[in-house]
């Protein structure tokens, strides 16, 4: 069985009460590709999560953006593992390059949260990704072995984990990977997963791609061999999104 193509939605601190019920109505009228081709999770904020669960069309899922690194108690501003799986919420996004830069959080803090989740029995969309700087002094591929390390080495069962590649610089800036950009490090990827985890777990693991997505280069971007599908986040509040969603016929044409 191949990688089913996975699209995400990060809407990231953005929305209304009224433009939440707009998005969900886009999401709910849009022509997709079967379930069986592609799955489909947005992620709005956590404030909206149980209005976009009730309301979101049966095959789309929802994913929190964040959870707390473990079991819930005094941590004031903080939303549990446990409460995300108390509300049927199947997803976390964790280690967005905006948490870790912004908020400090480091590669070891990110794996013990991935770890955590997939104990408390959430899917989680984990991500990596290098910034400008990095890759122009060439270690792009140490930065996101190391955020990858880091998650490997806290947890044994792959199944449950997307890895989304989000390379800092691409990512609302317009900036778009080129596909060789993309696939060069998707490879690179599959390839550590390969050495460090197992054949199995490098073949069967998702690895997305997020950072100026747009429904005009997600086509060329989903013909890559080891794109398995986009971390959207601007374009995930528009119309467009339905478009980047049927991307995934590349794959199955
Ligand atoms: O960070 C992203 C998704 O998590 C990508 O954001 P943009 O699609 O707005 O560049």
């Amino acid at each position: 069985m191949g990688r089913k193509f996975f699209v995400g939605g990060n809407w990231k601190c953005n929305g209304t009460a009224d433009q939440v019920d707009k998005i969900v109505k886009i999401l709910n009228e849009g022509q997709v590709p079967s379930p069986d081709v592609v799955e489909v999770v947005v992620s709005p904020p956590y404030v909206f999560l149980p209005v976009v669960k009730s309301q979101l069309r049966p095959e789309f899922h929802v994913a929190a953006q964040n959870c707390w690194v473990k079991k819930g108690g005094a941590f004031t501003g903080e939303v549990s593992a446990e409460m995300l799986v108390n509300l049927g919420i199947p997803w976390v996004i964790l280690g967005h390059s905006e948490r870790r830069s912004l908020l400090g959080e480091s590669s070891e803090f990110v794996g013990d949260k991935v770890a955590y989740a997939l104990s408390q029995g959430l899917k989680v969309i984990a991500c990596v990704g290098e910034t400008l700087e990095q890759r122009e002094s060439g270690s792009t591929m140490d930065v996101v072995s190391g955020q990858t390390k880091a998650i490997a080495e806290r947890i044994k069962d792959w199944t449950n984990v997307v890895i989304a590649y989000e390379p800092v610089w691409a990512i609302g800036t317009g900036k778009v990977a080129t596909p060789a950009q993309a696939q060069d490090v998707h490879a690179f990827l599959r390839d550590w997963l390969k050495t460090n985890v197992s054949p199995e777990v490098a073949e069967s693991t998702r690895i997305i791609y997020g950072g100026s997505v747009t429904a005009a280069n997600s086509k060329e971007l989903a013909g890559q061999l080891d794109v398995d599908g986009f971390l959207v986040g601007g374009a995930s509040l528009k119309p467009e999104f339905i478009d980047i969603i049927s991307s995934a016929t590349v794959k199955s044409a």
